[in-house]
């Protein structure tokens, strides 16, 4: 066809992430003492030829008499260079064999070299176009055929020019000698490769630059490895999320770009403007009014166990998946807990302060042991627990109270009311979940009910205490001491200050939400959903998706995938399959999963099918959100 265009690739640093010339230095010059200078002397030439500022069969000829350079040396690169193909054209594997007669490598490069990458991506002899090595009778290369253009200045538009190639002609480089295809009017469009080297003055010439084949793929509308390049889904994370979900998630192809604190609402919504992915820990509040301006939000994280700072409703509405690690940081809560209930039973935190003010109060009154002591555990779910089985193993009486039916462990009584929990316990430990009714679970008439002397903590929430009312329990000494971890207004950044009435008070022990904070639970969290942002992104997979309908998928392979999420309203999977049928697709596999809210259809399709079909598919009635994979 006329119009299909026939792509021209580059070889060195572009088909691979090396510079041949370079690579055969390292491979000829072993061992020598005079290696750095010779291998500096190189890299000068390659860069300057690269950049331009030499004729490129200058470079080549002065570099190739720098070199010792015999067979065996090129032989040993030829034998690995399938090793170094660059990432995203290894990945594009399929696209390169099923176009292989769209495609040219054109090249200053070696024969001997880029035949077996040509061979690897489909491509036959006759449409490489490169150098051939000449040697002498003992096998040293003694320099290039100079009667081939690719061995001279401007030998690059000059092949092309002599191929006659009807159709569009798409150059693609890193190099100076790539930008003059286009200059020289040989080629229609010059994309400047980026993903391996990127030289200034080559993208300044370029009509695009482009970092990966995924994105040359996209931009001339052709099909590749992945249906939308990753490198243009951007992710913000937030509060200084732990930088193993950073590397788990740039290793896979998506742009990141982090921030060490939170941010209020106004610049939460300037900051998401064309961000895909929302990462953010306890602090972030998304807002209906944040969603509602973010135009293109797809998932939301929290790298943590609570979620209640996001509007999981208006998230679900507008088909946004929100994701939490349930689990990653229980254990590192749980130890504080233990660690702050022997604390305050023994009043260390005051005798500790008391001892840097000079102050030696060596004295047994108030302190006790924790064995034989009434712990009640309000919020018996991962965390309390976890709590009640450590505290029995350490000699406590565990006794609880859960608005869901809950296994008790142990020897664990479960308390049918809150009150009959707080009149009973020494010790009252609160691992409730964030929502809203659970404000002022803990208020006056609820301090009024425990034990004179009861010690409570809260490492849940921070509206789920009066702090009013537990600073007067406590100067009053109905309460003989409290830890608390989380608060109802907490600092955005460790920079902003933190105010509290519980400042200052005895055996209060206040510290900065650092429940979750140790490093084997940040990086666990990090990992954790990190990874579950990558099943949802690369397969649709929405296992622990905590306001959409849970649905574990394998890999795409093979066709494609449709990912439909919609109201949950009758006749939805009827009217869309009327229109999977109407676009002509097979279909090879389908699940549906509902909720009373959303639904979630995952389609497989062969590939075959016109992609403008699908646009249909977005019209069906109550459709939320929709979504192509491969
Ligand atoms: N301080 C920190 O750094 C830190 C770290 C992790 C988790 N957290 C918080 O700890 C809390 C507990 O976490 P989890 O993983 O155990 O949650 P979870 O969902 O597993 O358990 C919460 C339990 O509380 C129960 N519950 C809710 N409201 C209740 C009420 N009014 N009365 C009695 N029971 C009630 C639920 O039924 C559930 O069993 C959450 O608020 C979470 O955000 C804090
Ligand atoms: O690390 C955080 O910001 C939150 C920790 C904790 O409250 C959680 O919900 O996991």
């Amino acid at each position: 066809m006329a119009d299909t265009p026939t792509l021209v690739f580059d070889f060195d640093s572009t088909l691979v992430r090396v510079e041949t010339l370079e690579v055969l230095a390292d491979i000829a010059l072993d061992g020598r003492a005079d290696a750095t200078d010779i291998r500096g002397e190189i890299g000068r030439l390659t860069d300057q030829a690269m950049a331009g500022e030499i004729a490129f069969g200058d470079a080549l000829r002065r570099r190739l008499a720098l070199l010792p350079l015999n067979q065996s040396h090129v032989t040993a690169l030829a034998d690995r260079i399938l090793e170094e193909g660059t990432p995203s054209v290894r990945r594009n594997l399929r696209f390169f064999q099923d176009n292989a007669d769209r495609i040219i490598i054109l090249s200053g490069g070696f024969r001997e070299i880029i035949a077996p990458i040509a061979q690897r991506l489909g491509i036959a002899a006759d449409r490489v176009f490169c150098n051939d090595l000449i040697y002498d009778a003992e096998d040293q290369v003694v320099g290039v055929d100079d009667s081939n253009p690719l061995s001279r200045a401007g030998g690059k538009p000059e092949v092309i020019r002599s191929l006659h190639l009807t159709g569009p002609v798409v150059m693609i480089g890193d190099g100076w000698t790539d930008a003059e295809v286009k200059l020289a009017g040989a080629a229609d469009r010059f994309y400047a490769y980026t993903e391996i080297v990127r030289r200034e003055a080559v993208v300044a010439a370029a009509d695009a630059e482009v970092p990966s084949m995924d994105e040359l793929l996209h931009l001339e509308g052709l099909p590749g490895r992945w249906s939308y390049p990753r490198a243009r889904v951007r992710m913000l994370l937030l509060e200084n999320i732990h930088p193993a979900a950073v590397m788990r998630l740039e290793e896979a192809g998506y742009t990141v770009e982090t921030r060490k604190g939170a941010l209020d609402e106004d610049d939460l919504i300037a900051a998401l403007k064309g961000v895909h992915v929302l990462g953010i820990r306890s602090k972030t509040q998304v807002s209906e009014r944040v969603l509602a301006e973010a135009d293109r939000l797809m998932a939301v994280a929290a790298f943590c166990i609570g979620t209640n700072q996001i509007d999981l409703d208006a998230c679900a509405t507008r088909g946004v998946a929100v994701f939490n690690a349930p689990y990653s940081n229980t254990r590192s809560v749980v130890e504080l807990a233990i660690g702050l209930t022997i604390t305050l039973m023994r009043d260390v935190a005051d005798k500790s302060a008391a001892m840097h003010r000079g102050q030696w109060n060596k004295s047994a009154d108030g302190s006790r042991e924790l064995r034989g002591k009434t712990l009640g555990i309000v919020g018996y779910g991962a965390i309390g627990s976890q709590l009640s089985v450590l505290a029995e193993a350490l000699g406590m009486r565990v006794v609880f109270h859960d608005l869901s039916e809950r296994l008790a462990l142990g020897n664990a009584r479960r308390m049918r009311s809150l009150d009959a929990l707080l009149a009973e316990s020494d010790v009252v430990s609160l691992h409730v979940d964030g929502r809203k009714e659970n404000e002022n679970l803990i208020g006056a008439a609820q301090l009024s009910r425990m034990k004179t002397g009861t010690l409570l903590l809260n490492l849940s929430r921070g509206h789920v205490v009066d702090i009013g009312a537990l600073t007067q329990a406590i100067g009053s000494g109905r309460i003989g001491g409290a830890a608390l971890d989380v608060f109802p207004e907490e600092p955005r950044t460790n920079s902003d200050p933190f105010d509290s009435p519980l400042m200052g008070l005895k055996n209060v022990i206040l510290t900065p939400h650092i429940g979750g904070s140790t490093e084997e639970a940040q990086e666990a969290i990090a990992e954790f959903a990190a990874d579950r942002l990558l099943g949802y992104l690369n397969r649709g997979d929405t296992t622990f998706c905590v306001n959409l309908p849970n649905v574990q998928l394998a890999d795409v392979s093979g066709g494609h995938r449709i990912l439909h999420i919609h109201r949950n309203q009758p006749g939805v999977l009827a009217e869309l399959n009327r229109e999977l049928t109407t676009a002509g697709l097979n279909i090879l596999g389908q699940h549906l999963k509902t909720d009373e809210r959303t639904g979630y259809v995952i389609t497989d399709v062969d590939h075959g099918y016109e992609p403008e079909a699908l646009r249909a598919l977005k019209t069906v009635a109550g459709t939320l959100r929709f979504r192509l994979l491969h």
